[in-house]
């Protein structure tokens, strides 16, 4: 008896498949990903929760395919205002371990933010050439404070990976938005600047002839133009720069995004690149909150390492999200005057974002 209700529960299912009645593509998709889940809670692997936002888009497409790749991820939730049907069905169907539901449109927010354990941003409007990325700050910090308060009442414990630019304005107007709901913790809040640190990685690789995996240089400040303060004098391993190097890596690192946006020539900014810093950056936090030793990286985050109240510096990922910042060693005189310069633009933005959120 059993055994045939079992048969007809899923001939019913089948049969749901082959005939949708219009318009519940959706429902589909999420319950054939629950009937995956059920299936995977017999026999599958615990793993985290994440929710990507802005899913559909140029960096939000190639990220969630590299998260469905992510052994750490056991559900992987993709909300976007367009397209995550055809998204999130074409990623279902990668035979990774990770179940993958899609949401879609601004009612559908609160079901994918609930339960998560990261959620990562990258929802909003890219440059064109010509632009800077404060440009942007008019659509996107509206578009990031929604998202925020969504975050704070479904899933206010999540760690939030913020990508959406200007993301010198982008977090402080996140940590407001936290703050105002009472659910602000500093320690997990961190902008991405990830792919300052793949670009400079893979600029000094080249000038000094060795694989990029070898090289490590700490990015701290913001993520804009002279923001961006590459510490080569801190590099690992140790290597002496000449003004001349020093002054080329320096100005191609801080001028990275908008190589690609001119190369992109008005279609956008880097996307390919930014997936694969995104996911090395959501890797890092999910083997911190895993419990893994070691784990450091830089992000932008609420920090006392300079008078500023935001700064980007290298920090030690752990169970809690940021569980030590690190100071930022000792400078040399380049450095000591770009970091004069990084801080000044900074405030500034800063300041832009805390007054957006507080209105
Ligand atoms: N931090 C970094 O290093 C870095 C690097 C590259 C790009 N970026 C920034 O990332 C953002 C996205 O870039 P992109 O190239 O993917 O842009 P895109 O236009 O290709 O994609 C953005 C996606 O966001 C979605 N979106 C818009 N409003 C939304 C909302 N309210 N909720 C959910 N989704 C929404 C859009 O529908 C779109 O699918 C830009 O602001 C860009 O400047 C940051
Ligand atoms: O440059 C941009 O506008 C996108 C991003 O911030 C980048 O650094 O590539």
């Amino acid at each position: 008896m059993k055994q045939n209700g079992e048969t007809n529960q899923r001939i019913a299912r089948i049969a749901a498949h082959l005939n949708p009645p219009p318009n519940i593509t959706h429902q589909i998709m999420e319950s054939s990903s629950l009937r995956r889940e059920n299936c995977r809670a017999k026999g599958g692997s615990p793993g985290f929760k994440v929710a990507i936002l802005g899913a559909a888009g140029g960096i939000g497409q190639p990220l969630s395919l590299l998260m469905k790749m992510n052994p750490l991820v056991s559900v992987l939730h993709l909300y976007d205002v367009v397209n995550t049907p055809g998204v999130t069905s074409d990623i279902s169907h990668m035979d990774t371990s990770a179940v993958v539901r899609g949401f879609l449109g601004q009612p559908q927010l609160e079901d994918a933010l609930t339960g998560m354990d990261l959620v990562i941003i990258p929802a909003g409007v890219p440059r064109k050439p010509g632009m800077t990325r404060d440009d942007l700050f008019n659509i996107n910090a509206g578009i990031v404070k929604t998202l925020s308060q969504g975050i704070a009442k479904c899933c206010p414990k999540a760690i939030v990976n913020v990508i959406s630019n200007p993301v010198n304005s982008t977090v402080p107007i996140a940590a407001e938005i936290f703050k105002k709901a009472g659910t602000y913790d500093p320690s997990r809040l961190l902008g991405v600047t990830m792919l300052d640190v793949v670009r400079a990685n893979t600029f000094v690789a080249e000038v000094l002839g060795l694989d990029p995996k070898e090289v490590n240089v700490p990015v701290v400040g913001g993520h804009a133009g002279v923001t961006i303060l590459p510490l080569l004098s801190q590099i690992k391993p140790p290597i002496n720069f000449t003004p001349k190097e020093t002054e080329y890596l320096t100005s191609r690192i801080q001028n990275g995004g908008t190589e690609v946006v001119e190369a992109k020539a008005g279609t956008g900014s880097a996307t390919l690149s930014m997936a694969y810093a995104a996911v090395k950056f959501a890797d890092a936090c999910l083997r911190g909150l895993r419990g893994d030793a070691g784990v450091i990286e830089c992000a932008f985050i609420s920090s006392q390492v300079t008078e500023l109240p935001f700064f980007a510096s290298r920090v030690r990922l752990g169970r809690n999200g940021i569980e030590e910042i690190y100071p930022l060693g000792p400078l040399n005189e380049y450095e000591r005057a770009g970091l004069e310069m990084a801080k000044k633009e900074l405030a500034g933005s800063i300041e832009k974002g805390v007054s957006f959120a507080r209105k």
